[in-house]
């Protein structure tokens, strides 16, 4: 950077390359002074106007474990339970392989595939319908992944419910097995909400899933419309979006388009053919990291200028 661009940066904003958790080689940017400007602006604005909106399954879980075991999905917590009658299983993949591929087809256009998810999701719940079950089931499965969520994701959650920020865990897999990962790694704070798929029950009875449905291609701020949780963020402009599928980079699509948003893209999977298309839907990538460093580290920066304008508040009215 020659010096001209020195003197049009405002003495007291930040700069990028001063950041140092940025710049890790395995972390990307297409466009560090977009990063850079967004990153100024959610400094000014305070966590007041702050809220994050992150995915779950290999977002909040690590996409590699340190001893190679697979983390599984949501819906592959639920599948785990003995309970489930042998048919339930057996249906449940013939319809994953019938329709996984749908999913992640890069020709077909997304209206087209919105049908075949809400096929997907209700036939998937139509299947898990009819039989008795129990949530402990779901519990005992998760209790051994809560450990397999990112390094420091404790401290993350821990430096979002200090700052009060609103942190949306959007899913499209099952919030059962969520929730329940969550709970038992002690970070479902009173500032978390997931909003997911959640079993039904009828006469002591599973009866497929709640209300709305969410799938791939709804799971955005438009299904929380008019809802509790859009009362509470909707003034809330300055978000921090995370996930590791492309898709996930629209979870704050229906929030107002003067909103400042920093897209966090977590890459592990066919790293060189996938790179292209991460970093231009994401703002930040980070190829295979499995901690929650980087979000931290933008959290740290608000943090830091709230309590020097906190520390100059209390000074002034001495
Ligand atoms: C209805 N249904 C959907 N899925 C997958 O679950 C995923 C949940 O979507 P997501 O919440 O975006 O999580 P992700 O982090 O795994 O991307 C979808 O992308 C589907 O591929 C499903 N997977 C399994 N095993 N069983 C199901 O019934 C089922
Ligand atoms: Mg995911």
């Amino acid at each position: 950077m020659g010096c001209e661009d020195q003197q049009n940066t405002p003495k007291s904003s930040l700069r990028i390359q001063d950041i140092a958790v940025l710049m890790q080689d395995h972390c990307r940017m297409l466009d560090p002074a977009k990063v850079e400007r967004i990153i100024n602006e959610f400094v000014q604005g305070g966590p007041e106007r702050m809220q994050l909106v992150s995915d779950f399954d290999y977002t909040i879980t690590k996409q590699r474990t340190e001893d190679g075991s697979v983390v599984p999905s949501s819906f592959g917590i639920f599948n785990a339970c003995q309970s489930l009658p042998e048919s339930f299983k057996t249906e449940s993949d013939k319809l994953y392989h019938k329709y996984r591929p749908i999913e992640i087809d890069p020709h077909m256009p997304i209206p087209e595939k919105v049908q075949y998810m809400v096929e997907w999701w209700t036939k998937s719940g139509a299947l898990a319908t009819g039989f008795p079950f129990d949530q402990s089931e779901i519990d005992q499965i998760a209790s051994k992944y809560k450990n397999a969520l990112r390094e420091r994701t404790h401290e993350f959650f821990a430096d979002l419910q200090r700052l009060a920020i609103p942190t949306l865990v959007f899913s499209a897999g099952l919030g059962n097995s969520v929730v329940s990962v969550l709970r038992q790694a002690n970070v479902m704070h009173p500032n978390v909400k997931v909003v997911s798929n959640f079993l039904q029950f009828r006469n002591g009875l599973l009866d497929g899933f709640q209300q709305p449905m969410i799938h791939t291609f709804n799971k955005n701020e438009t299904v929380l419309d008019g809802s509790e949780y859009y009362n509470l963020v909707h003034t809330r402009d300055h978000i921090i979006v995370m996930g590791d599928s492309l898709g996930d980079a629209d979870m704050a699509s229906g929030v107002p388009a003067s909103s400042h948003i920093i897209k966090i893209g977590f890459l592990f999977d066919h790293v060189e053919a996938n790179m292209d298309k991460y970093m231009k839907t994401f703002d930040i990538v980070l190829v295979d990291d499995q901690t929650m460093d980087v979000p931290r580290a933008l959290l740290a920066l608000i943090e830091k200028q709230h309590q020097l304008k906190q520390q100059s508040t209390a000074e002034s009215s001495l």
